[in-house]
C-alpha cells in the first residue's frame, strides 16, 4: 500500500499550536512513517494583508489529507492563518484539494473561548474545496480513553494550562495526549482511502 501524504499546515505565534501540530505529526508517524509535510504560515509571509507563499499552498496540492491549525483570535481562526485560508483560493478553482481528506485542530487560552467557532471556519474551507471532514471520534461518554477532555467533535481543541504566561504558551497535558491520538486516526482514515 503506498503512504498516504498528510499535510498540517497551522499558525502560530507563540508556540503552542506549533507544539499540537508536531504532536499530531508524532501520531501520524506511529502508523505512517515519514508520511507528515508540515507547514507553517509565518507572519511574514502575510504582505499587505494577502498570503503570500505560492510554493507552501502548492506543496499542499500533493498530500492526500490536509489538516488546517490556528490558535483562536477573538473566537475565529488567527488573521495570519485566514489570510492563507484566503489564498487557497486558487485551489479552490483548480478543485486541487477535492475529495482530500481535512480535519482541524485550534488552541485556545480559556477551556471555553469560543474555539468551536475556529473549527466550523475551517469546516466550512473543507466543504468549499470539496474535502472529506473527519472530526474527533472520542469522547467520555462512549469509551474509556480518557482523552478529549473539551468534548469537542468536529475537531481537536487544545487549551492552555492555567500557569502559562503569554510569550510562553504549554497545552494542557490531556489535550496534548488527544493530539497524538488524533494523528494516528487520520493516518489509520487516510490508509483507507
Ligand atoms: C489577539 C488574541 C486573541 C485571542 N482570542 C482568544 C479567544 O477568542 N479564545 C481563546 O480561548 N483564546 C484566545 N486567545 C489566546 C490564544 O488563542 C492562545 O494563547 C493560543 O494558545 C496561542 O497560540 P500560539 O502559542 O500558537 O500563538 C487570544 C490571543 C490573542 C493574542
Amino acid at each position: 500500500m503506498s503512504i498516504g501524504k498528510v499535510g498540517i499546515v497551522f499558525f502560530s505565534k507563540n508556540g503552542a499550536t506549533k507544539q499540537v501540530a508536531e504532536t499530531i505529526a508524532e501520531g501520524i508517524n506511529t502508523q505512517q512513517p515519514n508520511s507528515v509535510l508540515l507547514v507553517e504560515v509565518l507572519s511574514s509571509e502575510v504582505v499587505e494583508g494577502r498570503y503570500d507563499n505560492d510554493d507552501k499552498l502548492k506543496s499542499l496540492d500533493n498530500c492526500d489529507a490536509i489538516i488546517f491549525g490556528s490558535p483562536t483570535y477573538m473566537g475565529s481562526p488567527a488573521a495570519q492563518f485566514k489570510s492563507f485560508m484566503d489564498a487557497s483560493s486558487d485551489s479552490y478553482c483548480k478543485k486541487a484539494w477535492r475529495n482530500k481528506l481535512a480535519a482541524g485542530f485550534t488552541t485556545g487560552g480559556s477551556l471555553n473561548g469560543e474555539q468551536q467557532q475556529t473549527l466550523l471556519s475551517f469546516f466550512t474551507l473543507a466543504c468549499q474545496h470539496g474535502m472529506i471532514w473527519a472530526g474527533l471520534d472520542i469522547s467520555k461518554h462512549i469509551d474509556d480513553l480518557g482523552l478529549n477532555r473539551t468534548g469537542s467533535s468536529i475537531g481537536l481543541v487544545a487549551s492552555e494550562d492555567e500557569t502559562t504566561d503569554s510569550t510562553n504558551s504549554h497545552i494542557n497535558s490531556n489535550d496534548l495526549q488527544t493530539a497524538f491520538y488524533f494523528g494516528q486516526r487520520i493516518a489509520s482514515l487516510v490508509k483507507r482511502t
